[in-house]
């Protein structure tokens, strides 16, 4: 699903739509992008500060788009992002600390 999205996402960035969201973002640009990215950290951070578990809900989902449209604005495939977390599974066994399980 969330590749769809990403491709979703990029076929705005060529094909673009007046009436996309989407495409309004990579007209704007680069710096209207991070400034949505930030906002919606911003956002996460008050929701969860009141408890408010409906509202991290869609914050996360907002900042996961935009996540997404930065990916595509600097022409970086999802699978990049989804072989470096698959790469991680299983390598890290605290914060910060990346181990590799066979050498344990
Ligand atoms: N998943 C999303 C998605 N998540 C969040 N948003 C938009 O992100 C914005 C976040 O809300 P804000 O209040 O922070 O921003 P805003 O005030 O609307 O906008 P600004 O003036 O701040 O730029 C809203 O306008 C949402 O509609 C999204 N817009 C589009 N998608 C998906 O992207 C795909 C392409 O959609 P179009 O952009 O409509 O072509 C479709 O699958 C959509 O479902």
């Amino acid at each position: 699903m969330i590749r769809e999205l990403y491709e979703e996402i990029c076929a705005r960035k060529i094909d673009v739509k007046p009436e996309s969201y989407t495409s309004y973002l990579f007209l704007k640009g680069e710096d209207k992008i991070l400034k949505k990215i930030g906002e919606e950290c911003t956002e996460i951070i008050v929701a969860a500060k009141n408890d408010d578990k409906e509202e991290i809900v869609k914050e996360l989902a907002d900042l996961a788009y935009h996540c997404l449209v930065l990916l595509a604005e600097k022409e970086i495939p999802i699978e990049a992002v989804l072989e470096e977390l698959h790469a991680r599974r299983g390598k890290i066994s605290k914060i910060g600390e990346r181990k590799v399980v066979d050498q344990l």
